[in-house]
């Protein structure tokens, strides 16, 4: 199985199983999203979503390049970009708190899932970042937009994005994007940041969630994702993308 799901008490937590390839996602994963989705919000009881990756290295390594590469056209990969980017912006608006346990590398697309989150507890040891631009696109499944819309100082965020390189927990946290950084064991991280919050009643929770909402849905989040993700498309039809996947696909076999 590519995720697994668990419900401890008022938490549910959603983990990428793919360690071997760095938890890059593929449809599986993606229908494990919409479980996830579903889940949240068909149990009232719930309080806090987390989403994680197994193993100790990496939290996700976005997209999964030997699938994703098969993409060729605009069309073809707007499609794909489009549809994760619809469910992603579903788990952006859950009605409820929404953390990433960064166990270890988020880049690419596993940067934008990160981002999406409402805080981000990143390991002492993991690095993060938005290296789409060495594979000459962009973030395309609302990264870019969602990195924009958190608060973080404007210049702060647009050097994320434009660098295109993983940057340290300690750089992470100065520039705003991570929460905490964490030392030791993950679940006893989130145990001790979720201690207080858990306490006020679900309805609380969801109701604050909603403010943040109300916010998004105003100023056209959802929109504005689509305009990425169509930005996005035009730059991986080119042959330049290409090549650049191809060159790490390739030096994956020597
Ligand atoms: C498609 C959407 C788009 C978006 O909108 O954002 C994207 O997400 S584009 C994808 C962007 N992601 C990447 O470019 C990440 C590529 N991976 C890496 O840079 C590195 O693998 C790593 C994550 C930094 C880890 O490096 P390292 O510790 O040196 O491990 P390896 O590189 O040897 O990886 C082991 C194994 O895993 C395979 N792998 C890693 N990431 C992916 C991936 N995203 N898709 C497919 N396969 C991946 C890697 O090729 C190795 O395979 P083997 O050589 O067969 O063992």
């Amino acid at each position: 199985m590519a995720y697994t799901i668990e419900i401890t008490d008022e938490t549910i937590i959603f983990e990428i199983n793919r360690p071997t390839i760095h938890n890059a996602i593929n449809a599986e994963v993606m229908e494990g999203f919409k479980q996830f989705i579903n889940q949240i919000k068909t149990n009232n009881s719930l309080k806090i979503g987390v989403i994680t990756g197994a193993g100790e290295k990496s939290f996700c390594s976005g997209g999964d390049l030997s699938v994703f590469h098969q993409l060729k056209t605009e069309k073809e990969s707007y499609r794909m970009l489009s549809e994760t980017a619809k469910v992603l912006y579903e788990v952006a608006t859950l009605p409820i708190p929404i953390i990433a346990l960064i166990n270890g590398t988020a880049v690419g697309g596993g940067c934008e899932i990160a981002t999406l989150c409402d805080y981000r507890l990143v390991k002492k040891d993991a690095k993060c970042g938005f290296i789409q631009g060495k594979l000459a696109i962009t973030s395309g499944w609302g990264g870019g937009t969602y990195l924009l819309e958190k608060g973080m100082r404007h210049d702060h965020a647009l050097q994320m994005l434009t660098e295109a390189v993983p940057y340290p927990s300690d750089h992470l946290l100065a520039i705003g994007w991570a929460t905490e950084v964490f030392e030791g064991e993950k679940l006893d991280a989130l145990q001790k940041f979720i201690e207080k919050m858990i306490v006020p009643h679900a309805t609380v929770l969801q109701a604050y969630k909603m403010q943040a909402i109300r916010k998004w849905e105003q100023t056209k989040l959802y929109d504005r994702i689509m305009e990425e993700v169509a930005a996005c498309s035009i730059l991986w039809e080119q042959e330049i993308h290409h090549d650049a996947v191809n060159t790490f696909l390739k030096n994956k076999k020597v």
